[in-house]
């Protein structure tokens, strides 16, 4: 670690991501762990986060206040809920650092706050970090274009862990939406996210959702092109949440010399258009 590392802080240090995070950017040049967050209450409060995540002694206890460790900081990593990361991307505005969701299942009205927060701050925001998943997105949208004429359908498919609290995921929305694009449309306009009972034929032009939860699996994602007598299947598969990690660093190193505005891990990657 040198002077020059970013200093960053991890907000829900002692969950799944968080332990991830610590023990990724302790192995990350250019990037240093300043501080750990957990929400008021908790039993992880106090204690030393590498020793949490499994790294060894980092000598940085858990704490409670944001706002303290944002101010001493050059950016936040944020996999914690909504409620949590609307308020972080507000004390991320006002200590003007910045601030990497990779929260999933927020509401319209959280998009909104954190569309405002992005005045001030450098926002980077996706529903999944991964290379893997962001190419996939981008074939997705090729994809649903070149099939655009009649009789295609787009259903997307994916299956987590037992406890994922959110459905679709945000990755299952990102690759639905990327289909949306292709095919020039409002996904909110097209989603079908439940279907139970006599639901009756399929919509023409809708895009379906179908969630399997259960077990430990990281995440799986699959994009079905179904047409006549033929369909095309575009897929991807986590099996190690580090992917997860190392794209939410890459953001945050991207992050830094940027306007404050919303960004998506596209632009990280250089794959927006
Ligand atoms: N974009 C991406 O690439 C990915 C996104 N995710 C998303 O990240 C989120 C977290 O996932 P995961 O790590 O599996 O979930 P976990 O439940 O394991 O971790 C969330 C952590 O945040 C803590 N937390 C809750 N509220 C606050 C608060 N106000 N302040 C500080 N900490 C808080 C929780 O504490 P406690 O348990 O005590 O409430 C918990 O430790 C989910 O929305 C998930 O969908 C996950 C993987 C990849
Ligand atoms: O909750 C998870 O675990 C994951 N959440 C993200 C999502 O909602 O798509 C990303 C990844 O699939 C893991």
């Amino acid at each position: 670690m040198t002077d020059a590392a970013m200093k960053l802080v991890v907000t829900g240090a002692s969950g799944r991501m968080g332990k991830t995070l610590i023990r990724i950017i302790n192995e990350t040049e250019g990037a240093a762990l300043r501080a750990a967050i957990e929400r008021e209450g908790s039993d992880a409060l106090g204690k030393d986060a590498g020793e949490l995540a499994g790294t060894g002694h980092l000598g940085v206890p858990l704490t409670d206040d944001p706002l303290k460790a944002f101010l001493d900081a050059d950016g936040v990593i944020d996999f914690t809920t909504p409620s949590a990361s609307v308020e972080f991307a507000g004390l991320a505005a006002q200590a003007r650092i910045v601030h990497v969701i990779g929260t999933t299942g927020f509401s319209e009205d959280d998009e909104t706050q954190i569309k405002a927060a992005a005045r001030h701050a450098r926002i980077i925001k996706s529903g999944n970090m991964s290379l893997g998943v962001n190419l996939l997105g981008v074939l997705v949208e090729q994809a649903a274009a070149a099939l655009s004429a009649k009789g295609w359908d787009i259903e997307v498919l994916e299956m987590h862990h037992r406890h994922k609290v959110d459905a679709p995921s945000g990755t299952a929305l990102l690759l639905g939406d990327a289909a949306a694009k292709g095919r020039g449309v409002d996904l909110n306009d097209k989603a079908v996210k439940v279907r139970d009972g006599h639901a009756g034929p399929r919509e023409e032009g809708t895009i379906g959702f179908a969630t399997l939860r259960g077990g430990s699996v990281v995440g799986e994602h699959s994009v079905y092109l179904a047409g006549e007598g033929e369909t095309v299947t575009l897929s991807h598969k986590a099996t190690d949440r580090s992917i997860f990690a190392r794209g939410g660093i890459q953001a945050a190193l991207w992050g830094q010399d940027k306007k404050p505005g919303l960004y998506s891990m596209l632009d990280v990657l250089g794959l927006s258009h």
